[in-house]
């Protein structure tokens, strides 16, 4: 299934920091373990462990962020990550990250942010787009001066989501959203609600992301990872945001408004089965939805806790699901309606996917 490498692909759920490189991981603990703040033949193993719970994927996100917090590491992660996704094809990302305060490092939400922006400029494998359409004429020749030297090279659109972590208040989420308003000349269109799904009330959260809503930006929550959240399920259906994901643990009435809502889900098979949200591939709630032709996209969630790429979720879908290249191939172009930026990306999108539509066989 080599096609599934070579089709143009959308990624519209992916976690920063959740799509580090092992190598890079086991780079950065040597260096914290030199320095005495891991011990080294600890981390070893447990970044090298393939099958992790959702509680151990929540304590490797605390070390992950141990080892990733300062403005440098943040910025070569976001090269890394967006180089890797250019390699397999990925035409259009939505990266989302926390953004996180750390005074020992002299770290804001803002500078965070502004790390990450750094990291995009920083690739120079791929030429990346991430400034909105509307501004990019006179902004490309300052982002991208390297590319006017007549070498045509790739392109990948890259946004940006923040992400509110379920830890945070209210105060803390308010922030986010500001400072996603603020960004959005730097590519950030939207915002996301995640972390561990078992911590944290989704009121604490419904004040921040109406006034989101309020002031226009797209919204996806994390919605149904794990059992019995039966009222925010429903709290977060009724919400309407502009895209859901996972949507797993769903009483039969939420199914249904699900499907009537035609709220696009994105949907993680890696992921969901890994941390046992899903009992196997042959129960995934993908086969429902897409012979319901309900609006599906398929994401990684996160490449390095879960040792996958968008491809070899394409993969795992055509031989679970016995889809061939054009029924995948068309599902990816579909989630050209899904995205969250502007109506000239989409157009650019339409005809990336239209040049690279598989031949039919005669
Ligand atoms: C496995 N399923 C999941 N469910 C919920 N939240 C998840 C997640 N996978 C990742 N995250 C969220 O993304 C953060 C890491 O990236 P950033 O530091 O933001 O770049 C995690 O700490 C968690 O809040
Ligand atoms: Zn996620």
């Amino acid at each position: 299934m080599e096609w599934c490498l070579k089709q143009p692909k959308i990624e519209l759920h992916a976690h920063l920091n959740g799509s580090v490189r092992n190598s890079t991981l086991l780079e950065l603990a040597k260096v914290q373990g030199e320095k005495g703040v891991v011990v080294f033949a600890d981390v070893e193993h447990v970044i090298m462990k393939n099958d992790r719970s959702l509680v151990e994927c929540f304590k490797m996100f605390d070390l992950i962020h141990v080892l990733t917090t300062d403005h440098e590491t943040v910025t070569r992660i976001t090269r890394e990550v967006i180089e890797d996704f250019a390699a397999e094809n990925i035409v259009y990302v939505e990266l989302r990250t926390t953004p996180k305060r750390n005074e020992a490092k002299g770290m804001t939400k803002r500078s965070y942010m502004e790390a990450v922006i750094d990291g995009l400029r920083s690739v120079d494998t791929v030429d990346v787009s991430f400034i909105p359409s509307d501004l990019n004429r006179e902004n490309s020749s300052r982002y991208f001066a390297s590319n006017d030297n007549g070498i045509t090279r790739r392109r990948i659109f890259v946004r940006l989501l923040l992400s509110i972590d379920r830890r945070e208040s209210t105060a803390a989420a308010m922030d986010t959203v500001q400072l996603a308003l603020e960004l959005r000349s730097l590519g950030v269109v939207g915002i996301d609600l995640s972390g561990n799904p078992l911590v944290g009330n989704w009121d604490t959260f419904l004040q921040p992301l109406l006034f989101a809503k309020d002031k226009g930006l797209p919204i996806t929550l994390h919605c149904g990872e794990v059992k019995n959240r039966k009222e925010e399920v429903q709290a977060m259906l009724d919400f309407l945001p502009q895209r859901i994901g996972h949507a797993i643990f769903f009483e039969e009435q939420q199914w249904k408004q699900l499907k009537q809502s035609k709220i696009p889900v994105e949907i993680c098979l890696t992921s969901n089965i890994r941390t046992e949200c899903v009992t196997s591939i042959n129960n995934h709630h993908f086969a429902d939805l897409y012979a319901s032709k309900h609006p599906i996209v398929l994401c990684t969630d996160d490449t390095g806790i879960f040792s996958t790429s968008l491809s070899r979720e394409y993969r795992l879908a055509a031989s679970a699901f016995g889809l061939g290249e054009m029924e995948l191939f068309q599902l990816g172009k579909n989630s050209i309606e899904y995205v969250f930026a502007d109506e000239v990306v989409k157009k650019s999108l339409r005809e990336i996917f239209d040049s690279a539509t598989p031949k039919l066989p005669l």
